[in-house]
């Protein structure tokens, strides 16, 4: 069976096709800066040249048309036409307490993702749309979505449970969800594998860094507790996204600057984070580079990130009463060793004593960066939330009779 997955981020849609069979990527790529000046997509296939160009595309509508485009294109595809793909799963960012797994896309299942959409605002209504573009274009497929907040219900209720009004959790579910599931969990037991010990033994603490960041504390394979919240903006500072800060702002800003509603949302996820403080940068790659020719503001902003990346590490070791590994992952987490550096350089006093130069190391893939016989490992593992959404998706189908 061919199943397509779909990863719609904040910022960038990524894809791959699957042979399931054989658990094979048949082609895979990305749309990145959807929305900003000038996207850049990127495809390769199995036995074809790489296509890369980089272009306007302003939502992920015109982005997952340009992949479909891509994937029956007669140089650089894979597929002699589109109906070849037998399922399309995808990456749901907020599945609240009605999904503590993935389902089959019905018409009620968009209706609750579209309820969420308050809860989710950069990411829901991005995925109902990628849903909806499929539907478009393969009416008769089936689509599965795979819940970045499934993951994180194991966290006890001292976790999950804000210290407010009781009512407004049974009224209204106000609670921490967690996001970034299919990445913390895909990451724990590659890092258990790489450890050789088995993650049921294990106190991990995964650091998600991508555009949207979250750490978790991994306890003996299930998550414990992590930094996002009720919605993903809670917890460590982001590209374009606050993180912690003192509720009273709210109000406070409100009242002083006359903002409704929407626009303190809108400033707490679109404008604020990297690209508040550096001034306008909300991409690590830029803020790295402003920083290295003199950018004053971009380097605090850099430095406050990773303070904070540090700050979380640090809790979570004390909730767990001890830590095996750090674990990087993510667009920044994997391709930045400058901010790896930053990390744990304040962190010698828990044991883990990076190797600066098998950090630096241009190498890819899964690997150590400590030094030999550090207490605490610090590792970087390259996220893989498509395979696991292309597994449930797979076993969905199967259990509807599709196939194999
Ligand atoms: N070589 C690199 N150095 C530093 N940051 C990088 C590098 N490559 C990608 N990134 C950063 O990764 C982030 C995007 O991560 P990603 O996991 O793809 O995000 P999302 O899925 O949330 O869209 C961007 O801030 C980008 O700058
Ligand atoms: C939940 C979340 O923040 O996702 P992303 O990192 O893809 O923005
Ligand atoms: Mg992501």
């Amino acid at each position: 069976m061919i199943v397509l997955v779909i990863n719609a981020g904040s910022s960038s849609i990524k894809y791959q096709l699957y042979q399931m069979k054989s658990e094979t990527v048949l082609a895979r790529g990305r749309v990145e800066r959807i929305g900003m000046d000038s996207a850049i997509v990127t495809h390769e296939a199995e036995g074809k040249p790489e296509f890369r160009e980089v272009c306007e595309i302003l939502d992920h509508t015109s982005a997952l048309k340009r992949i479909t485009d891509i994937l029956v294109h007669p140089e650089y595809g894979s597929l002699s036409h589109i109906s070849e793909i037998e399922a399309v799963g995808h990456r749901v960012v907020h599945g609240g307490e009605s999904f503590p797994e993935s389902v089959v896309v019905t018409t009620e299942v968009k209706q609750e993702i579209r309820k969420l959409f308050d809860l989710a605002p950069l990411h829901n209504p991005a995925h109902l749309m990628g849903i909806l573009a499929v539907e478009a274009i393969l009416p008769d497929v089936m689509q599965a979505v795979v819940f970045d907040t499934a993951f994180h219900q194991t966290m006890p209720k001292t976790s999950y449970l804000y210290a407010i009004p009781n009512i407004l959790y049974k009224r209204h579910k106000i609670r921490r969800y967690g996001f970034h599931g299919t990445s913390h969990m895909y990451v724990s037991h590659q890092a258990a594998a790489l450890l050789g010990r088995p993650l049921e033994s294990l106190k991990l603490v995964t650091c998600h860094i991508g555009n949207g960041v979250s750490c978790t504390a991994v306890l003996n394979g299930k998550s414990y507790d992590t930094s996002m919240g009720m919605t993903p903006l809670e917890g460590l500072m982001m590209g374009t996204r606050s993180g912690d800060l003192d509720p009273a702002i709210v109000s406070y800003t409100m009242a002083k600057e006359e903002l409704s509603i929407n626009e303190v949302n809108s400033m707490l996820n679109k404008h604020s984070g990297l690209y508040a403080v550096s001034g306008g940068l909300a991409d690590m790659r830029e803020i790295v580079e402003a920083m290295n020719d003199g950018d004053k503001n971009a380097k605090l902003a850099f430095d406050m990130y990773a303070y904070r990346l540090r700050k979380y590490i640090g809790a979570y070791a004390a909730a767990m009463n001890g830590l095996d590994a750090v674990v990087f992952t993510a667009g920044v987490g994997e391709n930045s060793p400058q901010l790896r550096e930053a990390v744990c350089e304040g962190l010698t006093f828990l044991g883990l004593r990076l190797d600066r130069e098998r950090n630096r190391s241009p190498e890819r893939g899964e690997r150590r960066i400590t030094e030999d016989g550090s207490p605490v490992e610090a590792l970087v593992i390259p996220t893989n939330e498509e395979l696991v959404i292309a597994r449930d998706t797979y076993r969905l189908a199967l259990n509807r009779g599709k196939g194999s």
